[in-house]
């Protein structure tokens, strides 16, 4: 009898359930029900809507039932960083304020009061982000002290969902490193920096590794969903998980996870937390098997993601793509700079940094995707270059996973830029992920070798020449 696996997989514009199985040595997936994801404003702060996901994560469950595809085992990731604090009956206290939301504007001097930048880069190892959430808890220190001090549990997105599945609290350890409180040597919560910062140590839940079986369904889920099974928490933070099905076994791998960002980086042994690393800001998240991935946080297609909500959606992403690839315009932004996190108008904030810098203003959709796509293909061009510097090592190709690797155009000017052989795909990479640890779990994949050798079997890739 086939044996399922889930991925529920849920990014920052969009969640999907995936099933997987294995035939005859490839892994096979299904689409069971995918989903929006967005944020809305609630008492004027951007929120995540939790509750209307975790009923999204039961319509997938309930499906997966009526097609008769009963999973073995399921696991959720997420984005990054944000989460919810819970009081002592495990009721959220104040909202789930997602990472592009202004309150942590600030918060960063505070922080470094308690401990400089150059300090905590060289104990987390993590690229400062004014999101992360050691700003963010700083921020509900600072306007909402009352719900730091009801707080008996934080627990990052992910965490949250599969503990209303479960019952059970834990803080999955790639997710965990987002946090920028876990020790890269000790692989824990850095309780020394948490007290130094005023934070409740009781807060903070054991970390686990991927791999690890949480529990089963409680019986309020087992009803509802109608059948029960395990939940074995995968790379829960999304990035870790797409890192994870990048198709390749060669020891110097680079990459883009490319979705509503571009996590442009490599695997390595060793975090590198040094104060050249911290002034090119470049992170070094925790991956599996206490990997480390050293990558930078490029703005990424949130800015296409965008610029197509602003039109719209009177264009497809592929429709865009298409439209950018006929355009001349050279204009070209630093997609780094902050005020593409989160304007009012991404029209305006790119055609402003245009007429800032002198530049052609980009005026028809056409010319706006272009400057956009353009602008991320020369930042990955950089980046690359930093890369190299960084690790000694010169890569020939680039892989390129996720959502965005369907965008040619972009592949196209990637290659271009960085000099590379771009290989593009999977474009599921976050589930396949997520599947790969939930497998390896079982045993049905021996080992992460076997595992990328599979997905490398299983997939296919576009190839785009420099
Ligand atoms: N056919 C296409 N042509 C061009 N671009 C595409 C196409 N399909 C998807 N994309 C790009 O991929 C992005 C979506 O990627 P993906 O589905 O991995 O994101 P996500 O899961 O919602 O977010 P996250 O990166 O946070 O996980 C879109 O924003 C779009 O720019
Ligand atoms: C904030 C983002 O969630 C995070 O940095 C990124 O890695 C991610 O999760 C992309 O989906």
């Amino acid at each position: 009898m086939t044996e399922y696996y889930l991925a529920v997989d849920i990014g920052a514009s969009s969640g999907r359930h995936i099933l997987g199985h294995m035939e005859q040595g490839r892994m096979v997936m299904e689409e069971m029900h995918r989903f929006y994801n967005g944020l809305t404003v609630k008492d004027g702060e951007a929120c995540w809507d939790l509750e209307q996901l975790f009923e999204e994560i039961k319509t997938g469950l309930k499906k997966c039932r009526e097609a008769g595809k009963i999973p073995v085992s399921m696991g959720i990731d997420t984005w990054a960083v944000d989460f919810v604090l819970l009081d002592d009956t495990d009721k959220v206290l104040g909202n789930a304020v997602g990472y592009r939301d202004k309150r942590t504007e600030g918060t960063d001097r505070l922080v470094y009061e308690v401990l400089p930048e150059q300090e905590l880069y060289g104990r987390t190892g993590i690229q400062k982000q004014i999101f992360n959430t050691i700003y963010q808890l700083m921020a509900v220190k600072k306007k909402h002290p009352e719900c730091l001090e009801k707080a008996s549990a934080m627990l990052l997105v992910p965490d949250y969902f599969q503990f209303l599945l479960t019952g059970r609290k834990a803080s999955e350890y790639t997710n965990a490193t987002t946090t920028q409180l876990v020790s890269p040597k000790t692989k824990d919560w850095d309780f020394e920096l948490i007290e130094m910062l005023g934070y409740p140590r009781r807060i903070f839940q054991p970390v686990v590794k991927p791999g690890t079986v949480l529990g089963n369904f409680t019986e309020e889920i087992q009803r509802e969903v109608g059948f029960d099974c395990q939940v074995i928490l995968p790379a829960t933070h999304d990035t870790g998980s797409a890192v994870l099905a990048v198709p390749s076994n060669e020891d110097k791998t680079l990459y883009i996870s490319s979705g509503t960002w571009s996590l442009m980086g490599v695997e390595r042994k060793e975090a590198d937390c040094s104060e050249k690393s911290r002034g090119l800001n470049f992170t070094n998240e925790g991956g599996y098997d206490y990997r480390f991935r050293y990558l930078k946080n490029i703005m990424g297609l949130w800015m296409i993601q965008s610029l197509k909500k602003e039109l719209q959606d009177a264009y497809s992403f592929a429709g865009l793509c298409e439209m950018a690839s006929g355009e001349t315009i050279s204009s070209l932004v630093d997609c780094n700079d902050s005020r593409f996190l989160a304007p009012e108008s991404m029209i305006k904030a790119v055609q402003e940094y245009c007429e800032d810098t002198g530049q052609q203003i980009p005026k028809t959709p056409g010319q706006l995707a272009c400057v956009i796509y353009r602008s991320l293909a020369q930042c990955y061009g950089k980046t690359v270059r930093e890369i190299e510097e960084m690790t000694g090592v010169h890569y020939k190709k680039l892989h390129v996973v996720g959502g965005g690797a369907n965008a040619g155009y972009l592949n196209r000017l990637t290659a271009a830029s960085t000099g590379k052989t771009v290989l593009a795909g999977p474009t599921e990479a976050t589930a396949i992920g997520n599947l790969m640890v939930q497998m390896m779990a079982k045993g049905v994949l021996a080992d992460l070798k076997a595992a990328r050798q599979c997905v490398y079997d299983s997939f296919e890739m576009k190839i785009y020449e420099p």
